[in-house]
């Protein structure tokens, strides 16, 4: 199956007290579809954030729409959003997000652990591949900096999920676990995955095959 996102002339607008609107996202398009690996680069501000959180559903766009694998986000219940959401998108962020009292294997698969289901094996097998294995009873705050982050795209990959959202995925890792990140990141285009990608690093910029640049809510060349 392939797998696509569309953003069709997305807009949002922050109203601040007593101040005039920021306007965020300004009727921005974008497409990406299986194997794409996309980096969106931008200043401080100009959008990055919205734009991934819109992307995801997170947030909703004041007109516009978001297209995934075929369904308009904007034609879902809160609910349906939320599950579809878990099944068709993950998001990588900078701080790893893992919970501090869960072991790294219950981190992997914290989608499936309240529901009572989901396969350890797997869990287990994503944490090899990861250099993981023996680290899968582990406490996130007995892990480096590195680790935390593979275990933050383990949990990525485990969701099943075909569409990555990363945000600066490498902004804190040296340049063997960047490197990593970022191998895992591409294999996972190459399998069919997509990865939009906001970054402001170098090393990560080199691995995206498309490039995007933001400013004040719109593409600039
Ligand atoms: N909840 C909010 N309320 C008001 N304004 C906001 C809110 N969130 C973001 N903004 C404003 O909207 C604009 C876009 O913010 P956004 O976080 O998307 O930018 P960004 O490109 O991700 O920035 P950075 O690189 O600093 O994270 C900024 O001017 C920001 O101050």
């Amino acid at each position: 199956m392939t797998n696509s996102i569309e953003i069709k002339q997305a807009s949002k607008a922050y109203q601040r007290k007593n101040q005039t609107p920021v306007q965020a996202l300004d009727k921005l398009d974008l497409k990406a579809e299986s194997g794409d690996f996309i980096a969106v680069l931008g200043p401080s501000g100009c959008g990055k954030s919205t734009l991934m959180l819109s992307a995801g559903g997170l947030l909703e766009v004041d007109s516009g729409q978001v297209v995934i694998n075929g369904q308009d986000l904007s034609q879902l219940s809160s609910s349906q959003k939320a599950e579809f959401r878990a099944k068709n998108v993950a998001y990588v962020y900078q701080e790893f997000h893992l919970i501090p009292y869960l072991n790294v294997i219950d981190n992997v698969r914290i989608a499936d652990l309240a529901l009572g289901s989901g396969s350890e094996q797997k869990a287990e097998e994503i944490l090899k591949k990861f250099g993981l294995a023996e680290r899968a009873q582990h406490l996130p705050s007995e892990l480096s900096v590195g680790e935390q982050q593979r275990v933050a795209l383990s949990r990525a990959i485990y969701s099943g999920a075909k569409i990555i959202l990363a945000d600066e995925p490498t902004g804190n890792l040296d340049s063997e676990n960047a490197e990593t990140v970022l191998k895992a990141l591409k294999d996972f285009t190459e399998e069919g995955g997509i990865v939009i990608m906001v970054t402001h690093d170098d090393r990560a910029v080199a691995y995206a095959a498309k490039k995007l640049s933001m400013s004040a809510g719109q593409w600039s060349a």
